[in-house]
């Protein structure tokens, strides 16, 4: 029978991940526990002053009274602190838990539905969220919630009617926020969604203000990205204008409920049942009651971001489970075996390659050519296990590419794409993969098997010259020159390139072909997808590649005399097929 894994829980994952600091909610509870007695000091130091002082005019009892708050003060500030701090860490110790787990598993999900840029950032934001959250006064708040009923009752011990004042006072700004928060609730997501639509909007034009203007495409793009913006604005304003009239409520009623306790107290101090102090006190109670209430009231946007963050990141993490790592293999032989390789990219069901099988003898080197769409990018994703196998198996050295810890992986491909993009960094770094500290004999070498390394020399500060520096001075040919040395460092058993003459001219496809001479004399397989015939010259074997399909496979030359046959054999048919017509 077969046994399906069960599904990994995200949720869980970053709860356990939550709950390894647990021990320092302790102390946090402890201290909150002491702070919020201390708390206290107010209304007893007013009940004592009206009710004692005043009534006995006793100057020493004042000052003896006034020493005791500044210590008892001073002491619940530095226990305040204290817990702040501690929360503080707990939130940047789960941030260090899990930022190399979201980062990776952002990273996956954005590699598959080709959007890195946007799922990394999306997770990392998410993340940020619930951190701050966790550091933030509305955290604490939750500490100090527990003791808003026992504020309460202390106000129903001063006198009854006040403990139903304050409650029911509390309870209608407690149902006024919610029902605040409910109701804007849809709005806010709906502006913050088309915000960020509006800002992905400005980043990406903002990147091709070249073509747009070359290609008048200004008015257009503002167009769009003005009615992405007027979307957001209206879900803010209408979440605004609703909030406005929540707030200007809840601040006038609060002024109300103050006035209205002491209207309530003074009424029992007239009728003889309350003290003037326990009067003064059971206000300034119930203001420390409802402070905690306060707190999470006020930051509820920021405890209901940083749930629909956990619940995303519990999404992504259940979606990409952590990779176990396999048992380290040793450097394997170049030797590539693919077997009914099927492939759909991700987030399609659609195979765009299917059934393919070849393989990559050692040292030798194979063409993909074929027809725009036929499947050639899609091939050189899996190979570099960017894309994974539907269905067939690629192995390296008899080993399928799963079995390879991810970055040992990385470290033995060699990779050009189409569309090479460089980092932010230093050339040196740039080639060798983004390493902090490059091996320089390694860097020079690479760039020189690429020929590019006359003109880095040639560049201002030459290897250390930051890509940032050179916005726009470097050439199409020259990126794709450095992204070959990058593909170089530092020994790749299994080089890919993707249309790796399309910037190049004479003197790089030169290079190019020595590249490959290189790696291939190595002991290397090379795997290139080609349209122009100099890509294939330092080829052993072709394979032909359409409609994701397999058309033919082997000895190059075999091959290409088979389809020159075959197309001659097409082109009589034709012929004879026309001149049979018009007989
Ligand atoms: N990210 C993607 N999502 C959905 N379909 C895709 C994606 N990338 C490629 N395809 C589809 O897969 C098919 C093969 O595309 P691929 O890029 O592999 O072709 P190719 O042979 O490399 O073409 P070219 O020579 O033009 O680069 C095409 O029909 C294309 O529309």
């Amino acid at each position: 029978m077969t046994q399906f894994p069960l599904p990994h829980d995200g949720a869980k994952e970053m709860k356990l991940a939550r709950d390894v600091g647990w021990r320092l909610l302790v102390p946090v509870a402890i201290f909150s526990m002491v702070v919020n007695l201390l708390m206290l000091t107010g209304p007893l130091f007013m009940l004592q002053v009206y009710d004692r002082v005043l009534a006995s005019r006793s100057v020493a009892t004042l000052t003896a009274l006034f020493v005791l708050i500044i210590f008892l003060f001073l002491l619940m500030g530095v226990l305040d602190l204290i817990r702040s701090r501690v929360m503080q860490r707990l939130s940047a110790r789960y941030q260090d838990r899990m930022e190399a787990r979201v980062f990776n598993a952002s990273l996956r999900e954005g590699a598959l539905s080709g959007q890195e840029a946007a799922a990394t950032t999306g997770g990392m934001r998410d993340l940020d969220a619930v951190q701050r959250l966790i550091g933030a006064p509305a955290a604490m708040a939750f500490f100090d919630l527990p003791w808003t009923p026992i504020f309460l009752a202390c106000v129903y011990v001063f006198h009854p009617l006040l403990g139903v004042v304050a409650t029911a006072g509390g309870a209608i700004l407690v149902g006024a926020t919610i029902l605040n928060r409910v109701l804007t609730r849809d709005p806010l997501r709906g502006s913050a969604r088309a915000g960020a639509e509006a800002q992905r909007m400005i980043d990406l034009y903002s990147t091709e203000g070249e073509v747009i203007s070359a290609l008048g495409m200004r008015g257009a793009t503002f167009a769009r990205w003005r009615r992405a913006r007027a979307e957001a604005q209206a879900d803010t304003v209408r979440a605004g204008d609703m909030s406005a009239g929540f707030s200007v409520f809840s601040r006038g009623f609060r002024l109300f409920l103050q006035s209205a306790m002491l209207a309530a107290g003074a009424w029992l101090v007239l009728r003889h049942e309350l003290t003037p102090g326990a009067m003064i006190a059971s206000s300034i109670m119930m203001g420390r009651a409802l402070a905690p209430v306060d707190q999470l009231v006020g930051g509820w946007p920021m405890v209901q971001a940083a749930q629909d963050s956990w619940a995303r990141l519990a999404g992504l993490l259940s979606r990409n489970p952590p990779e176990a790592a396999p048992t380290a293999l040793p450097r394997p032989e170049a030797r590539l075996e693919v077997t009914n390789l099927l492939v759909a990219p991700p987030g399609t069901n659609v195979a765009t390659l299917r059934g393919v099988s070849f393989s990559i003898p050692l040292g030798t080197a194979l063409g993909v050519i074929g027809p725009s769409g036929a499947g050639k990018s899609t091939l050189a994703r899996a190979l570099i296990n960017a894309w994974p196998a539907g269905a067939g198996t690629i192995r390296i050295g008899g080993a399928t590419l799963n079995q390879f810890q991810p970055d040992v992986l990385g470290a033995l491909i060699g990779y050009l794409p189409q569309q090479v993009t460089l980092f932010d960094g230093t050339i040196a770094q740039n080639i060798a993969r983004l390493a902090e500290a490059p091996d320089p004999e390694r860097v020079v070498a690479a760039a020189r098997a690429a020929a590019a390394h006359q003109m880095i020399l040639g560049l201002p500060q030459g290897y250390d010259t930051r890509i940032s520096q050179t916005a726009g001075r470097l050439s199409g040919g020259q990126i794709q020159r450095i992204g070959l040395a990058r593909a170089l460092y530092p020994d790749p058993v299994l080089l890919v390139l993707d249309e790796p003459n399309s910037n190049l001219d004479n003197e790089g496809s030169e290079a190019l072909n020595q590249a490959i001479r290189a790696v291939k004399s190595r002991g290397g397989a090379v795997a290139i997808m080609a349209h122009r015939p100099a890509a294939i010259s330092e080829c052993e074997n072709l394979l032909v590649l359409e409609q994701g399909q397999r058309r033919a496979f082997g000895p190059r030359d075999q091959v290409l005399q088979e389809m020159v046959k075959n197309s001659a054999s097409i082109l009589r048919t034709h012929t004879a097929g026309q001149k049979g017509g018009v007989a």
